[in-house]
Order: structure tokens, then C-alpha cells, then sequence
């Protein structure tokens, strides 16, 4: 069963990160949410990747602020891919988590989307695209949430255009 791992550093990072999980239910996708650490539970963290993997996760989701280094942990545990999600807040706002999460050692990647909810939407949007490699199905359905998009921003115009 292919799956989608979502892991959090922390529940505080559960209400950006519902944006995250939405996204995959609106999509129909199968998904596993969890909190782990890499600094509070190191080894719950290790012991949930390879479980995770042996289940069939296909791809990992790593959400965390401040001193970042979930993503990282994750990478360094998996082949799979990682998505690294920075989470906004504590003194520097999520700069400090920005940099921690994409300024990874080469040959260790951690694809990293943006802070805050556009990155968590972002974080499953992505793992959609992997995922629809080899699954036509969701191949159609995230083609067709684009022409959607692009038909909203010429509804937004109508609204409010003006043209010579
Ligand atoms: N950066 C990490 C890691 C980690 O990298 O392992 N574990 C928790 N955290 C982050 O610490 C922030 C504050 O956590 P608390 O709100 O629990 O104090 C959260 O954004 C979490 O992701």
C-alpha cells in the first residue's frame, strides 16, 4: 500500500500542518500523521521511518521550527524522498527553521517548500507529483486541479478588471 508519511516535530506544528493532510483527503490520497522528533525522540523517529518504509510510505514529510533538523534526521534515515516543511515561529520567525531544513550537506537532499500554510499545501502537492509517476490516475486529477486554478484567476479578474 503506497503511502504519504507526515511527521511533526510538535503539536504546535498540527494547525499548519492540517493544511498539509486536507490537501491529501481532498485528493483521496492516502496518508500517515505523527509527531516525532529527531531532538525529543530520536529513536522513535528512526524506529517509525523504517516501519513506515517496510508499510510502503513512498515519500516523507518532515515538518518543524527553530533548530530544524527533522528533515535532515529523516534523510539521513531513508532513501526516500523528504520534503522539509519550516515551520514559522520562535525568535527569528522561521528563518532560523528555513535554513536548517534546506541548507542540507550534498547527496542528502531535502526538497524544501515554503513557511507557513502555502508550504504546507505545497509539501502535498509535491508528494502528489511523485507519487503520480506511476499512478495515472492522480496524474489526471492534479492536471485537472490546474486548469481550476487558472479558471479562478480569470474569475478573480473579471471581478475587478479594468482594460483599455
Ligand atoms: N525542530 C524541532 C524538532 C527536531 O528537529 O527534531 N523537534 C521539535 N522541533 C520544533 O520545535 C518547535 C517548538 O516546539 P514546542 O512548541 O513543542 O516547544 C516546533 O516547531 C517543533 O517542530
Amino acid at each position: 500500500m503506497n503511502f504519504v508519511s507526515i511527521i511533526m516535530g510538535s503539536k504546535s506544528d498540527y494547525e499548519i500542518m492540517k493544511n498539509c493532510s486536507d490537501t491529501f483527503e481532498k485528493f483521496n490520497v492516502k496518508y500517515e500523521m505523527i509527531i516525532s522528533s529527531a531532538h525529543r525522540s530520536p529513536e522513535r523517529t528512526k524506529d517509525y521511518v523504517k516501519e513506515a518504509e517496510e508499510k510502503g510510505a513512498v515519500a516523507f514529510i518532515a515538518a518543524a521550527g527553530m533548530a530544524a533538523h527533522l528533515a535532515g534526521a529523516l534523510a539521513a534515515a531513508t532513501t526516500k524522498p523528504i520534503i522539509g516543511v519550516p515551520m514559522k515561529g520562535g525568535a527569528m520567525d522561521g528563518m532560523d527553521a528555513m535554513l536548517s531544513t534546506v541548507q542540507m550537506p550534498a547527496g542528502m537532499p531535502v526538497a524544501t517548500v515554503a513557511l507557513g500554510k502555502a508550504g504546507a499545501i505545497n509539501a502535498a502537492y509535491l508528494a502528489m507529483q511523485i507519487l503520480a509517476i506511476s499512478d495515472k490516475e492522480l496524474a489526471i486529477k492534479l492536471k485537472e486541479d490546474r486548469i481550476v486554478k487558472a479558471k479562478a484567476v480569470e474569475t478573480d479578474s473579471k471581478d475587478i478588471e479594468v482594460l483599455l
